[in-house]
């Protein structure tokens, strides 16, 4: 018998909205995995979840109580086989508050640096928002960021608030969140699993007592950190970024393990920005589930190891008999490739 033939293969089953699968399934991923022993197969999410498969892991960022009903099923029926992440896992990171109650309550021991979370209050309603005793405590500017971040276009929708008075324009349910000045610079922390690396990216400027006192209102803004296309007007401003000291990846690796440990989650990122009134000290103020991992250099090996290690520690427990040679994985490859540029023409 053939090598290949006598290789067992795994079967990743991924449940992806159309904009994740697009950015996230890319060819080099399918092709790196499927060389691996790994198939990377989508679940038909019309269809009952527990009457696919077999899968020996079943990845996914797929919202509804339909669908949490679906894992719970198919749990039930296959225990061995890992969900990557767990719906109740996932559920913190959909509220601002929830999420970052989990940073607050991490106990790490890092000599120099040090790290919290910006001060915060949630308004659930308008009245709250002339209410002194709420918001008296806060220092301006501050960003009010809806208290849901549910993925949606809407959960990304913030401002920058300069006085108390443009407060009054604000829609709750939010938390206005101290602005911290950082430099405009923002580290996103990608976790894979027990991988950290960490990459810089572009944020907002900071403001000044001056800029404080003569700005109006507020400023409305949506995932300013999501820029990779670098304007060439920016040229100063990237080549400056290019020289930011990041923080220790020793540091930032302590963080991850204990959000993994405490959040459960495997497959996430974090915002971190570093005080410039301190040098050493940072604030978490953001965590994302499943990022667009795309963007993150290596992914695709990353990702691989991460599967790789995710489907041999279940290996006694498999059920999963498709057996593909490496002369296939090309095949499917190029079959991926050309769907991408099919999508590409279509959209
Ligand atoms: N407390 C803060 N101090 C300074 N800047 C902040 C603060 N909170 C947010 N920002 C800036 O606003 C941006 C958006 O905030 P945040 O990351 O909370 O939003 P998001 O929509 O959840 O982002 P993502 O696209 O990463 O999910 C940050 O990337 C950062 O540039
Ligand atoms: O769109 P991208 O692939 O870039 O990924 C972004 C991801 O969108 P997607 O899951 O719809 O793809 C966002 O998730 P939701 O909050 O909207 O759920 C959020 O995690 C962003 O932080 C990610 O960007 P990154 O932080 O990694 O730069
Ligand atoms: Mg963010
Ligand atoms: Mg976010």
């Amino acid at each position: 018998m053939e090598e290949t033939l006598a290789r067992r293969r795994f079967v990743v089953g991924y449940a992806l909205a159309p904009k994740k699968k697009l950015s996230f399934i890319q060819p080099s991923l399918v092709g790196l995995a499927c060389e691996r022993g790994i198939d990377l197969v989508a679940i038909d999410t019309s269809r009952r979840l527990a009457d696919q498969g077999p899968y020996d892991c079943v990845l996914h960022k797929f919202y509804g109580d339909d669908w949490k009903a679906q894992l719970v099923d198919f749990a039930s029926q296959n225990p061995g086989v890992p969900i990557v992440d767990p719906p109740l896992a996932i559920q913190r990171l959909h509220n601002r508050i929830s999420m970052l109650q989990v940073v607050s309550e991490l106990e790490i021991h890092q000599e120099r640096e040090t790290f919290g979370i910006p001060s915060q209050v949630v308004i659930y309603n308008s009245s709250a928002l002339s209410n002194f005793g709420v918001i008296g405590a806060l220092r301006f500017p501050v960003i009010a960021k809806p208290l849901v971040a549910d993925g949606s276009a809407k959960s990304h929708k913030m401002s920058l608030v300069f006085h108390r008075e443009a407060l009054l324009k604000l829609k709750p349910p939010l938390v206005l969140q101290e602005f911290v000045n950082h430099g405009g610079v923002i580290f996103k922390v990608y976790v894979v699993g027990d991988y950290v690396q960490c990459v810089k990216r572009k944020s907002l400027p900071d403001v000044s007592e001056e800029k404080l006192e003569h700005s109006m209102g507020s400023v409305a803004f949506s995932q300013v950190s999501n820029i990779t296309m670098h304007n060439p007007a920016d040229a100063e401003y990237y080549k400056r970024l290019d020289e930011v000291e990041m923080p220790p990846l020793s540091f930032l690796t302590k963080i991850a393990s204990g959000l993994r440990r405490a959040t459960g989650l495997r497959l996430f990122n974090f915002d971190i920005i570093r005080d410039v009134r301190a040098g050493n000290h940072y604030l978490v103020i953001d965590i994302n589930y499943f990022p667009g991992y795309a963007k993150m250099p290596f992914y695709e090996k990353v990702l691989t190891d991460f599967f790789w290690k995710i489907v041999h520690e279940k290996k006694e427990q498999y059920t999963a008999t498709s057996v593909v040679s490496n002369n296939e994985c090309k095949h499917l490859s190029d079959n991926h490739n050309k769907l991408a540029e099919d999508t590409e023409e279509v959209g």
